[in-house]
């Protein structure tokens, strides 16, 4: 095994995976390089979801590896897998996924109190992640007491606690109304830069990759390659799938 490129935060080469026979991934490469936001573009079931689960370390590829700062990842044992996920990357979903019985300090500070923080340190960090996404006046309420939009700002401030090295988010927005998803991604990738976390961002949508330093398109599985070919030049770039 050759490790991959210092700059790098994750590297993965040539990944395949297949849910229950059928190819969601074919060959995919490519390398996160330190403190960027990169978009992962592609149409519905073009391997998205599957490329975050892959490098994150929640599914294992077929063939291929998946490196995180010079450590493979697709060798190691699941308990080191979900020790790697507890101490080093963040998850956002779709959907909100709060514990119905706490409220919403809690459940943001739900990933530090799991790790021995202390209540009144866990509260504090909590209240000012909350603070920050402009929901610090529901730290009291239970889910069911707030709106989709304000779950999953509590969601996004529960993956950002830890200030993981790597956050990952499944179209984090994508139950949000347009104006919501605005905001709470302008939010979100101020947030990541000012604390330098990695994010790797599952997206469908042009208005929420264009906030990325930099997209990666699937289709079908593999990734899709734009260039600009030398004999076009001031004609659109074309796409070459590799
Ligand atoms: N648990 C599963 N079981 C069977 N097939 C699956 C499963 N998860 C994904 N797939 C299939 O794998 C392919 C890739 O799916 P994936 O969810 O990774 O794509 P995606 O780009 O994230 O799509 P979406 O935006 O709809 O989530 C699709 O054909 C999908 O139907």
């Amino acid at each position: 095994m050759v490790p991959p490129p210092d700059n790098d935060v994750l590297w993965a080469r040539a990944v395949h995976y297949s849910h229950s026979g059928s190819p969601a991934l074919s060959g995919v490469s490519l390398g996160v390089r330190d403190g960027e936001i990169l978009a992962l573009v592609g149409p519905r079931g073009s391997g998205k979801t599957t490329l975050l689960q892959c490098l994150s370390g929640h599914l294992t590829p077929a063939q291929g590896e998946v490196w995180f700062n010079s450590v493979p990842i697709h060798t190691m044992n699941p308990l080191a897998r979900e020790r790697l996920r507890i101490d080093r990357f963040g998850w956002i979903d779709p959907e909100p996924h709060l514990v119905p019985e706490l409220n919403a300090w809690e459940n943001t500070a739900l990933p530090l109190l799991l790790t021995g923080a202390s209540h009144r340190s866990a509260k504090k960090a909590a209240m000012e992640w909350l603070e920050r996404l402009d929901i610090g006046a529901y730290a009291r309420k239970r889910p069911h007491e707030l709106l989709q939009s304000q779950r999953q700002r509590v969601a996004i401030t529960r993956a950002l606690i830890t200030s993981p090295t790597v956050l990952f988010a499944d179209e984090p927005t994508a139950a949000l109304h347009r104006t919501d998803r605005a905001q709470i991604l302008r939010t979100l990738t101020a947030a990541a830069r000012s604390h330098r976390i990695t994010v790797v961002l599952a997206t469908h949508d042009p208005e929420v990759a264009a906030l990325a330093d930099r997209t990666v398109t699937l289709l079908d599985g593999r990734r899709v390659n734009s260039v600009r070919l030398p004999d076009t030049e001031g004609s659109p770039e074309c796409s070459l799938s590799v």
